[in-house]
């Protein structure tokens, strides 16, 4: 990314606005998405190129974070006012709220790299809608959906915080996969096959933003 672009101000859209991207990992748990998405972010660090990573590890536990998460700290009431769990509603304000974090970090030049299994199309395609139509007249903010494509099998076998194992018992509820759907992505911008190694993964998503002119 051309480092001497000019910083837009909210209020002035005057200024050429950055070239902005979100770059949209879906998938099942334990797919690979987070894995992915870091190592594209440190790839994009060493062409100099800002970027940053949204997941589960830094949105779940704070902005988003769960009922279970807020009660000790907030009380009852504020957590089930507040907190959000995994039912259909939950996730999709869950990825309502994330779009638009990414949207800013993409309106500042920032390449947002977002892991999350967002299972709904609609609430990939509201946030699509959201990035694109964020942009300032001309700009060119982007929405590059990821679909790491792991077969269930594989997540399974990975299962790095067995959850999947739990949910085949019955002690999780609507897990994405085994009683909670996926809506893989219909014609997502990129296609990983997640069952190649994580390098040859991330580095074909450097090739596309580089083909594409985002860096
Ligand atoms: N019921 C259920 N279904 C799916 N996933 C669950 C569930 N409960 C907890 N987890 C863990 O939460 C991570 C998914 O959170 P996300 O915010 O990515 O989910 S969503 O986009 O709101 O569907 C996901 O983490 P990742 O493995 O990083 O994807 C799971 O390990
Ligand atoms: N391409 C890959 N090949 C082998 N193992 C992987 C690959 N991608 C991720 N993993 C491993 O699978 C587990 C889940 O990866 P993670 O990135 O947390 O998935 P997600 O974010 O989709 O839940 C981790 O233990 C990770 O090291």
């Amino acid at each position: 990314m051309s480092e001497e672009k000019t910083l837009v101000t909210w209020h002035d859209h005057s200024v050429a606005r950055p070239r902005g991207c979100v770059v949209w990992f879906t998938g099942l748990s334990g797919s690979g998405k987070s894995t992915v998405a870091n190592c594209v972010d440190a790839k994009l660090n060493e062409l100099s190129a800002r970027s940053f990573v949204l997941d589960g590890d830094n949105i779940r536990h704070g902005l988003n974070a769960s009922p279970e998460i807020l009660a000790p700290i907030h009380g009852d009431e504020f957590a089930k006012r507040f907190g959000l769990s995994f039912g259909p509603q939950d996730r999709e304000e869950n990825i309502r709220r994330i779009g638009c974090v990414a949207e800013i970090f993409c309106s500042s030049g920032t390449i947002a790299l977002t892991a999350f299994v967002s299972p709904y199309r609609a609430d990939r395609d509201r946030v699509r809608d959201l990035v694109t139509r964020g942009g300032a007249e001309g700009s060119e903010n982007e929405f590059v959906e990821v679909f790491v494509d792991t077969p269930i099998e594989i997540c399974e076998q990975r299962d790095p915080k067995g959850l999947y194992k739990k949910a085949r018992a019955g002690e999780i509820k609507g897990f994405t996969g085994i009683d909670a759907p996926y809506e893989a992505p219909a014609k997502p911008e990129i296609h990983l096959q997640g069952d190649l190694p994580v390098e040859t993964l991330a580095d074909q998503v450097i090739a596309w933003l580089k083909d594409k002119g985002k860096l």
